[in-house]
């Protein structure tokens, strides 16, 4: 029997695994390897993503995807939509002509990049990360895509860390999130 959106939901919440004081001392991390591990939580999450894109946005040209979790759900995404994936790194992984936009972590500092031939002006991208905390991550993603020229429907994640307030610092931009601590 087809399971409903609460079944996979609460399946998939048991597999996000919290960590106190990693990377550093004050962080919950919210770890998703037992998520990925597990076959079942993996496709339960495309599902989710892609049923929530399916009737939001059945007009997306591609999913964006984020350096480096980001890769791990966007191109099973992109697959199911029928659709490609570009990829957004950190600084001096892309070949070739590039854009970056520089940004602030929860903890660090970095940019991001990407190849300056990979959207084309006017094509509409959904950016994709598995958990916005400050929001700087996508926040420069985001700017990143608009600086090649691309239209920025939304972004998806997992998890959003309320607290940080993230969602807030998209603006306009609205942020679809699976799970909310
Ligand atoms: O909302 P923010 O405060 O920007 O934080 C969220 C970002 O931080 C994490 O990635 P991280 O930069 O740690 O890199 P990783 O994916 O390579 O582990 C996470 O996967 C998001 O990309
Ligand atoms: N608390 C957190 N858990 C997992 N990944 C993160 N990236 C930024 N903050 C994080």
């Amino acid at each position: 029997m087809q399971e409903s959106r609460e079944e996979k939901l609460n399946y998939i919440m048991g597999k996000i695994r919290p960590f106190n004081d990693f990377p550093s001392k004050g962080v919950l991390f919210r770890d998703i390897c037992p998520l990925m591990k597990d076959h079942k939580a993996l496709c339960a999450t495309i599902d989710l993503f892609e049923e929530y894109v399916k009737q939001t946005y059945p007009m997306v040209d591609f999913i964006v995807g984020l350096d480096a979790r980001g890769f791990l759900f966007g191109p099973l995404l992109a697959q199911r939509l029928g659709v490609g994936f570009v990829l957004v790194r950190k600084k001096g992984k892309l070949p070739g002509p590039t854009e970056s936009v520089s940004y602030t972590l929860e903890y660090g500092q970095a940019e991001v990049e990407v190849q300056a031939d990979a959207v084309e002006k006017g094509q509409r991208v959904l950016l994709i990360d598995d958990l916005i905390a400050t929001g700087g991550s996508l926040h420069a993603a985001c700017e990143l895509m608009k600086k090649c020229g691309a239209e920025v429907l939304g972004c998806l994640v997992l998890i959003e860390l309320k607290g940080l307030k993230g969602v807030e610092r998209q603006g306009s931009t609205p942020v679809f999130s699976l799970f909310q601590y």
